[in-house]
C-alpha cells in the first residue's frame, strides 16, 4: 500500500508551517526532503509518523506502518545494546535482532550499556531499531547526524536493503546518501500565515 499525502498542511504551535504538500511513495521508493533550517521538514515528518495530525489534507497509508527515527534516539540508557534491540523486537513482534546488529556494526558493542556509547554509536543503535520494527515505512529525521563516513555507508546500505525488500523511506537529510531517491524541496510550500482579523492597530 502506498503512502499518500493529499494537499497536507502541517502546523507547529498552532500556526501553519507548510501547506499544499502532496506526494505518493510506493514500495521500494525513497523521498528525501530538502529545505533550509526551520522550513518545516521535522514538522512534516512528525505528521506522517502520526505524532501530530495534519491541519488540513490527509495522510493515507501511514497508520501502524511507520517506524520513526527522530533527533532523540529513543534509547534506554541502562539496557545493553542487545537488550534495547530485543525490547523493540518484542514490542513489534520481530523474532531476531542479529541482522540489525550486523547491519549497524553493533556486534562487538552488544553487551555494552547503551548509556556508555558514543554519540555516533548511539545513533547507530537508534537506526538499528528501525530494522527490528518490521515496519515498511521508515521516517527519518537527519539520520546521519553524529555518524562517521563508514557509519553513513552502513546506514545507506541498510536503507538500500530496506527498499530492495519493498520498504519505503521518507527522510530529511542534507547529505547525499548515494541512494536513488526523489528529492522533495519544501521551500516552495511555506504556509501563508492566517490574517489577524482582531488586530487593534491603536496599541502600536
Ligand atoms: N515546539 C514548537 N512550537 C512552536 N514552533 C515550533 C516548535 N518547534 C519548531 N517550531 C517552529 O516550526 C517551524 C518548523 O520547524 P521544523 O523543526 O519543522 O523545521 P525543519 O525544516 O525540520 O528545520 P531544521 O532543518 O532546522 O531541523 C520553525 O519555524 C520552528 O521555529
Amino acid at each position: 500500500m502506498d503512502l499518500v499525502l493529499n494537499d497536507v498542511t502541517v502546523a507547529r504551535g498552532g500556526l501553519p508551517v507548510l501547506e499544499g504538500i502532496s506526494f505518493r511513495l510506493s514500495e521500494g521508493q525513497a523521498i528525501v526532503l530538502r529545505g533550509p533550517n526551520g522550513a518545516g521538514k521535522t514538522t512534516l515528518l512528525r505528521t506522517v509518523a502520526g505524532l501530530q495530525p495534519p491541519m488540513a489534507g490527509s495522510v493515507e497509508g501511514a497508520e501502524d506502518r511507520v517506524a520513526y527515527a527522530a533527533h532523540a534516539d529513543g534509547i534506554k540508557q541502562v539496557l545493553t545494546v542487545s537488550e534495547n534491540l530485543r525490547l523493540w523486537a518484542a514490542v513489534f513482534g520481530v523474532a531476531s535482532i542479529e541482522a540489525a546488529l550486523v547491519a549497524f556494526n553493533l556486534v562487538e558493542l552488544a553487551d555494552r550499556p547503551a548509556g556508555s556509547l558514543s554519540a555516533g554509536q548511539k545513533r547507530r543503535l537508534g537506526l538499528a531499531r528501525l530494522m527490528v520494527t518490521g515496519r515498511p515505512i521508515w521516517v527519518l529525521d537527519e539520520p546521519t547526524v553524529s555518524l562517521d563516513v563508514a557509519s553513513v555507508a552502513l546506514f545507506a546500505d541498510a536503507v538500500r536493503g530496506h527498499l530492495a525488500g519493498g520498504g519505503m523511506a521518507l527522510m530529511a537529510t542534507h547529505i547525499d546518501l548515494g541512494l536513488e531517491a526523489q528529492v522533495f524541496d519544501v521551500t516552495g510550500y511555506k504556509a501563508k500565515l492566517p490574517a489577524v482579523d482582531d488586530f487593534d492597530g491603536g496599541f502600536l
